[in-house]
């Protein structure tokens, strides 16, 4: 089937269950494009994933566009804070681990090995800047006006901004796209200082590796920036209210990943509360609760991390001066189109219900303006992968087993583990599996889900397949080359309508 017959179906069933945040978007065809103008046809408030995607795109299909951010760089949290800076002291603190720990098995001798931690930040503070400057690149390339200051709604068509110049000026537009993205969830009774008591900015930029690192939440931050800290030399413990670390994740490949962090001396507190903690001695002293209610126990940390999620930012917009609508949570609420109950006024990214990344936050703003441009657009949130980017990592793309279950499908599962992968052995990193489920019927697949080193590179063969619906048949009949972690996923959808070869 052509990709563009099947971007029309899935843009059709898009939010097709939460018809009570659809608005009415006819409009949004007839009004015509600034020409000749001041005026923008497309404003983008905010610079990151979102925002800055949205508004190249616009340029790109012919729109004057004018791009709004106030962090004085582009990339929004991704590349500033989040993203980019967390690879960056992933892989640092990979090297560092494997030279320490691995190098030597694999006859590599090293008389002896040391952090630099200065260093390690300056490269990632390094990869940080190449990158937001290259946004600023592709602005001045594509023709995409940048304003640098903070925005805020005048009325449904401008946009008061105070430039971090210090003036103030008005930016009008046809179609005004929020992006403002998402900041971190605080938690009450504990106060974030960047210093002690971090969010995930602090705990990018620490000056000295702390010797007992407390995580508050299992999530995404916490496992990754848990194993970055762990990796130099922290203590960590994870505290998670849930009674699994990333709730969302298959409960199979979960228990194997758990067990992975765990051998990685990661230590996990679950369904345990932070009920206070105190920063007026040395340290930091956290009183846990169980979450279900019970005595309280304290545990001392130097430094401690709250990840425990992230909430949309929509501070000092005035959305209430236009009338956005959002939830209980505070996200805007959009309709298919990403259009908010004010005409002329869209939303993406982290601000809108949905994953909150920035692979989701890109498609939401290219398929925007293409809507606004009067073209199809094209994001179907079943099909947008995950990645915990640890060492093995763990990505997913579609339903997991319970979700499947849930749905009272019939379905069969195809597992194949690393252990028996030519390459992961030859490499001697062979942690891990991969695992398919598929319909019983009709063999198609419903999901996928791989904890292997490279995970967040392999999982795009199975995007792809559930894109185009395929059978776990397919995968297994189409020649992978040898030797590669890829064959695990061709043996798992063997064994997922047949059985595997190796195994
Ligand atoms: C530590 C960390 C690691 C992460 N790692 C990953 C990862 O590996 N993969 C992944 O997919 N996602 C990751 N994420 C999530 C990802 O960063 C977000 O999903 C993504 O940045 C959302 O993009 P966005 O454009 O919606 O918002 P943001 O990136 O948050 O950008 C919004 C921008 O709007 C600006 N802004 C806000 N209000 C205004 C205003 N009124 N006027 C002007 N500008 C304004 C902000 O300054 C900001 O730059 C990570 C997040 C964190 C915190
Ligand atoms: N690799 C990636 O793609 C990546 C990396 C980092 C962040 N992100 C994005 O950033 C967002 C925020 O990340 P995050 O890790 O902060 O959130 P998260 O939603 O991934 O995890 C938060 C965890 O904290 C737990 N929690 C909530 N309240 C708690 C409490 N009071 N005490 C203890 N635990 C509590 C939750 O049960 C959950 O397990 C995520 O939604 C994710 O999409 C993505």
């Amino acid at each position: 089937m052509a990709m563009a017959s099947i971007a029309r179906r899935r843009t059709a069933n898009l939010f097709s269950s939460s018809s009570k945040h659809l608005y009415n978007y006819s409009w949004i065809l007839t009004r015509g494009f600034a020409s000749g103008s001041d005026d923008n046809d497309v404003v983008v408030i905010g610079g990151g994933p979102g925002g800055y995607v949205a508004a190249i795109k616009a340029a790109q299909l012919g729109l004057k566009t004018t791009c709004i951010e106030k962090r004085g760089t582009l990339g929004g949290t991704c590349l500033n804070v989040g993203c980019i800076p967390s690879k960056a002291l992933l892989h640092s603190s990979h090297m560092y681990h494997e030279a320490k720990h691995s190098f030597a098995s694999h006859g590599v001798k090293l008389a002896s090995v040391e952090v630099d931690l200065p260093a390690m930040m300056a490269q990632k503070d390094k990869a940080v800047g190449n990158l937001t400057k290259g946004i600023e690149g592709l602005f001045k390339k594509n023709k995409v006006s940048y304003v640098k200051g903070y925005g805020k709604f005048l009325s449904p068509s401008e946009v008061s901004v105070d430039t971090l110049e210090g003036g103030n000026t008005i930016v009008k537009g046809k179609h005004i796209i929020i992006a403002t993205g998402s900041d971190v969830k605080s938690l009450p009774g504990i106060t974030i200082d960047e210093e002690r008591i971090v969010s995930s900015t602090g705990a990018l930029a620490l000056k000295e590796v702390p010797k007992k690192l407390v995580v508050i939440g299992a999530g995404y931050i916490g496992l990754e920036m848990g194993s970055v800290w762990g990796r130099l030399g922290s203590e960590v413990t994870v505290v998670e209210f849930a009674a699994d670390i990333v709730p969302t994740m298959d409960g199979e490949v979960r228990k194997q990943f758990q067990r992975s962090l765990e051998k990685q001396k990661m230590k996990f507190m679950l369904k345990t509360k932070v009920v206070s903690v105190d920063t007026t001695g040395n340290g930091v002293k956290l009183t846990l609760a169980p979450a279900a209610g019970g005595d309280q126990t304290t545990l001392e940390a130097d430094v401690v991390l709250v990840s425990a999620g992230r909430t949309p930012f929509t501070a000092g917009l005035e959305l209430e001066k236009i009338g956005v609508e959002t939830d209980k949570a505070g996200r805007i609420l959009v309709n298919e189109r990403f259009a908010t109950n004010i005409p002329g006024v869209y939303a993406i990214g982290d601000v809108i219900p949905g994953p909150m990344l920035a692979h989701k936050a890109e498609e939401d703003g290219v398929a925007c303006v293409e809507y606004i441009a009067g073209k199809e657009g094209h994001v179907d949130y079943d099909m947008v992968p995950g990645v915990v980017y640890t060492h093995p990592e763990v990505a997913s793309v579609g339903k997991t087993e319970e979700q499947v279950k849930a749905l009272g499908v019939d379905y069969r599962v195809g597992k194949f583990p690393f252990l028996a992968n030519s390459r992961a052995k030859a490499i001697d990193d062979a942690e891990g599996l991969v695992k398919i489920l598929a319909e019983k019927e009709t063999d198609k697949i419903l999901g996928v889900h791989i904890m292997a080193p490279n995970a967040g590179e392999l999982i795009h063969e199975a995007v792809l397949a559930l894109q185009y619906g395929a059978s776990s048949e397919d995968i297994a009949r189409t020649c992978h080359a040898h030797p590669t972690m890829s064959e695990a996923l061709k043996e798992a959808a063997m064994a997922t309508y047949d059985k595997p070869i190796h195994i």
